[in-house]
């Protein structure tokens, strides 16, 4: 298993944003020396920025030599123009890692020279607290060394799970790359049913935080699993059975939304191919 000292260079975050800045957080925590790091964005938000600068981080610079990896963190949509800009720093040694959505191994390696080694990957937000996911699969020119290195640099902010099957990464994406806006929403819904059932919004608010933080803590925490955790909240013919009669409905329910959610997340994660 490689560290990220392992690092034989560079690496060079390309879209220091939401996603980019997280995993350059979660690298720098866990001991990547700054000057064998660098970032290239026009503008990164602020906290990036602030973190950019006081760690002495280069910030666009477009010489240094070819680095060992090369993240990519920009929105899919601007990735034509990008990746057009910023191939030519790469090396024939380079190792070229996507965590953008729907932006295949093909489109990535069309960009670089034949033989580049790319890992294409979809990690989640939760990166920003080390308890992200991520979901990766390489090319046939990614040596294991350079997969130990990927892998490094992806557990920086969390589990890693590696695919052989390409076609995968659309519907993890649309499970774990967009699901923490699933469970926000729920936070948000649960909330707002609590203040039309007459709690003050403020306290519906902080009830339905506090819940849906400890459910998932007490999940992580036990190890439980869910369906045995949900039983255990649901008394025979009590509360909780009866707001389970409702949202395990067979054609209305939980199941059937969720379905339908995730395959249209995983049908966009497609489009967002080409
Ligand atoms: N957010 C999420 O939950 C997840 C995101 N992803 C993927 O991560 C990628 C980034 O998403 P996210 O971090 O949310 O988006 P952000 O918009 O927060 O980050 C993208 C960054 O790239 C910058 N950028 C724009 N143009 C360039 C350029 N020419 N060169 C270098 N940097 C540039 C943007 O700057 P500016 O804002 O000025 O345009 C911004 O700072 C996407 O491809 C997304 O699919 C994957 C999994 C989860
Ligand atoms: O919404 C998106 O497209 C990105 C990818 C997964 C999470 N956010």
């Amino acid at each position: 298993m490689a560290t990220l000292s392992d690092i034989p260079g560079r690496v060079l975050l390309v879209g220091a944003g939401k996603m980019g800045g997280a995993m350059l957080e979660g690298w720098l925590g866990l001991g990547l020396d700054p000057a064998m790091a660098a970032v290239i964005d026009p503008g990164p938000p602020p906290e990036v920025a602030a973190m950019i600068e006081a760690r002495g981080i280069a910030l666009n610079p477009l010489n240094g030599g070819p680095p060992a990896v090369m993240l990519v963190a920009v929105k899919p949509q601007v990735a034509p123009d990008v990746l057009a800009r910023v191939a030519p720093l790469a090396g024939p040694h380079t190792l070229v890692v996507s965590v953008m959505a729907g932006r295949t191994l093909g489109f990535l390696e069309s960009f670089f020279a034949p033989a580049t080694a790319v890992v294409r990957s979809i990690p989640n937000t939760p990166a920003a607290i080390g308890r992200g996911v991520t979901v990766a699969v390489p090319n046939a020119e990614v040596t294991p060394e350079q997969m130990a290195i990927a892998d490094a640099l992806l557990r920086a902010t969390g589990g890693v799970e590696w695919v052989e099957d390409e076609a995968l990464i659309d519907v993890a994406t649309a499970v774990s790359g967009s699901g923490p806006a699933y469970v926000f929403l729920l936070a948000e819904a649960l909330a707002a049913a609590g203040a039309e059932a007459g709690l003050p919004a403020d306290m519906a608010g902080r009830l339905a935080q506090a819940t849906v933080a400890g459910a998932g803590e007490l999940m992580l925490r036990t190890g439980i699993d869910p369906a045995q955790l949900r039983r255990n909240v649901t008394s025979p013919n009590g509360t909780t059975a009866a707001a389970l009669a409702v949202l395990m409905d067979e054609e209305k329910g939980f199941g059937p939304l969720l379905a339908e959610a995730v395959a249209a997340a995983a049908r966009r994660s497609r489009e967002l191919a080409s």
